[in-house]
């Protein structure tokens, strides 16, 4: 990555700010201001990137655990096939994914609600019938940390707009969310020579991802500007990404990044999962009132986060959320 390239990355330190996790009454005084700060750098890299790279510290997502999910997803994609593939679910990406041939190198699961201990248990007794208690344990805690963090980000959002009192528990209300497990195989040789695409160019359809990976490199971001950026996610952190639900709640100040993932070279298997925060079954997207002025007229329609998947899902296209719900 260029210099100049690399000088745009935001990298947002949150520190002990991670407290917030829990509760944020512990904020008082001077933190006050520093919060405050925080949740404008938040929305700035939201606005101006649609993504950033959160470092917080170790006593948030303590490196035991970092470690521990990267065992369980070797463990859990070591499964023979068959066994994978009894992981079925009526909703879109949600099902056991592997050996499809426009991205081949690419496997994955998502777990619906994985931060509940009863599905993260259903989940696990029908890769394990026979249990595995430390899988179960390592990815529900993984999930939640992940869900927390979500909702930190979200909640500084929503404050940095001045609206965190009037939203913040209603949209928490009607937030579901997937917690999605990914493995890249290492590209044949003769594949390796350019870069294997590991997963093709998207926008995330969902509200807000946050995502945690492995040493291997390998996501890339478009800009605003309309250059692929290559990120180098630094050890233990982990990269934010505005997905288009919440870009159409924002009235599209946030920017929904388009990404993909790109294999260069890489020499051994990569590994990430992220928490996929969603619109629950039903809920309306509409923008709120203090969203829209005469600098920031109404662009988007109110619509429901399934039909927007449905339909995204029968017609895959780059510009799904103009297309589907734009004015
Ligand atoms: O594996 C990654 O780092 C990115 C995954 C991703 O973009 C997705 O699942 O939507
Ligand atoms: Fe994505």
């Amino acid at each position: 990555m260029g210099a100049d390239a690399e000088a745009q990355i935001p990298i947002l330190d949150f520190g002990k700010q991670g407290l917030v996790l829990e509760g944020l009454e512990q904020l008082q005084g001077s933190s006050e201001e520093k919060w405050k700060a925080m949740c404008m750098k938040v929305r700035e890299a939201c606005e101006n990137h649609g993504w950033f790279v959160l470092k917080c510290d170790e006593s948030i997502i303590p490196k035991s655990l970092r470690q521990e999910i990267l065992v369980a997803m070797k463990a859990l994609f070591d499964l023979p096939e068959e066994t994978k593939q009894k992981h079925t679910s009526p909703k879109p990406y949600s099902s056991y994914l592997g050996n499809c041939p426009v991205i081949p190198l690419s496997e994955s699961f998502g777990v619906d609600e994985a931060a509940q201990l009863d599905k993260a248990r259903a989940f696990t007794s029908v890769m394990w019938p026979q249990g595995n208690p430390s899988f179960c344990e390592t990815m529900n805690s993984m999930s939640s940390k992940l869900l927390e963090m979500n909702y930190m980000v979200l909640r500084m959002i929503l404050e940095s707009f001045g609206i965190m009192e009037k939203y913040y528990e209603s949209h928490l209300e009607n937030s579901s969310s997937v917690f999605r497990l990914m493995k890249y195989k290492v590209p044949p040789p003769s594949d390796d020579r350019g870069a294997a695409i590991g997963l093709v160019p998207h926008t995330d359809k969902n509200s807000l991802t946050i995502l945690f990976q492995n040493d291997v490199q390998g996501l890339d971001v478009l800009t605003k500007q309309g250059n692929w950026v290559q990120l180098e996610i630094p050890e233990g952190s982990f990269t934010v990404i505005v997905g288009d639900s919440l870009k159409a709640w924002s009235n599209g100040r946030l920017h929904a990044p388009r990404h993909r993932v790109k294999l260069r070279g890489v020499e051994k298997e990569r590994y990430s999962c992220g928490l996929f925060l969603l619109p629950k079954d039903g809920m309306v997207i509409e923008v709120p009132q203090e969203l829209i002025d005469k600098d920031h007229p109404l662009l988007y329609r109110p619509f429901k986060y399934q039909d927007y998947l449905t339909y995204f899902v029968s017609n895959i296209t780059d510009d799904a959320l103009e297309l589907y719900a734009g004015l």
